[in-house]
């Protein structure tokens, strides 16, 4: 982010952008959507957002497609994020941790979405593996969906979105004011914690420093009001914020500068089917990627 800007570009192979592209919808149209969108990003975009399920569709064929174009985006020096949205009980958890941040997995990316409502505690094995393995996860928090209020606002000021972030800023060695001293692993994070653990007004970052935590969070540029209208202060989340919403949802760079007010430089606003309807020329593309990127940079570049 600090070298390429504050864009993600998604890899969201639609049917009708396939079509749009003048590609077949198979796993060979698929796969030259994908690395063009991939090599367009190159030295363009900070991240690209690979879309799982539009690649499962494909069954095998469209796992294989993505590990190829896993592989080349490593190449290209293009961080990826799988937008997996993985959430399970502990011991299946395991095996999607393993899935998509293991070292020798053929499917680990740089990163992984994460859905945290079977409880933020059933993602320890994928934030323990990714901890060890230098990579990331991007936990969804406030989703740009609107009926995600249904379950995520749940709660007012004290909401069920705000104790997920609270849970996601003590992963980044975020603590709370009063509380004992933070110990340095997890575990004793959690020990230690209480259920409001993380007063969300008096959150201390230990290693503001030191740059940003490994643990992201999803918040959407579409929320609008909700983050005031919650109570959530978004400073001592000491990782980056994954902004879907902005471009095809609506949401515009000015949009997602207010949402994120106080955390600017920390947001990184992805953009699927705006920027990928300028294909499949990759000049085109590369250009839409500039657009959007210089537009949000301006926006977000101060707190
Ligand atoms: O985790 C995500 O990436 C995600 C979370 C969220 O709250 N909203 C959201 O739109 N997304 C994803 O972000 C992308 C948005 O695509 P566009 O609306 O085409 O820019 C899709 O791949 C969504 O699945």
């Amino acid at each position: 982010m600090r070298e390429l800007g504050p864009l993600c570009v998604g890899i969201d192979p639609h049917p009708g952008l396939l079509d749009a592209w003048a590609l077949p919808a198979t796993a060979q149209g698929l796969e030259t959507f994908a690395l063009r969108t991939v090599e367009a990003a190159a030295g363009h975009a900070a991240a690209v957002k690979p879309q799982v399920a539009l690649f499962e569709a494909y069954g095998s064929a469209g796992f294989a497609v993505l590990e190829r174009t896993l592989r080349e985006a490593a190449a290209a020096g293009v961080l990826s994020i799988a937008d997996a949205k993985r959430g399970d009980i502990g011991s299946t958890m395991a095996a999607y941790a393993s899935a998509w941040l293991s070292d020798d997995s053929p499917l680990a990316a740089d990163a992984v979405t994460l859905s945290p409502y079977l409880g933020f505690e059933s993602l320890r094995p994928a934030l323990e593996l990714a901890a060890r393995t230098g990579r990331g996860t991007f936990v969804l928090a406030l989703t740009s969906n609107p009926e995600g209020a249904s379950v995520q606002h749940v709660g007012g000021t004290d909401s069920v979105a705000g104790e997920i972030l609270a849970a996601v800023a003590r992963e980044n060695g975020t603590r709370p004011r009063d509380a004992a001293p933070a110990a340095s692993s997890p575990d004793g994070f959690r020990a230690g914690a209480g259920r409001h653990e993380a007063n969300r007004d008096q959150i201390v970052t230990s290693s503001e420093s030191a740059g940003l935590g490994s643990c992201g969070a999803v918040i959407g540029a579409t929320v609008g009001e909700a983050l005031e209208r919650l109570e959530i202060d978004l400073r001592g989340l000491n990782g980056p914020i994954l902004a879907p919403g902005y471009g095809a949802q609506g949401a515009d760079a000015a949009a997602v500068a207010r949402v994120f007010e106080h955390v600017r430089p920390t947001v990184l606003a992805n953009s699927s089917r705006d920027v990928l309807s300028h294909g499949p020329d990759v000049r085109s593309l590369r250009d839409a990627m500039d657009r959007s990127r210089e537009e949000l940079a301006a926006r977000l570049s101060r707190a």
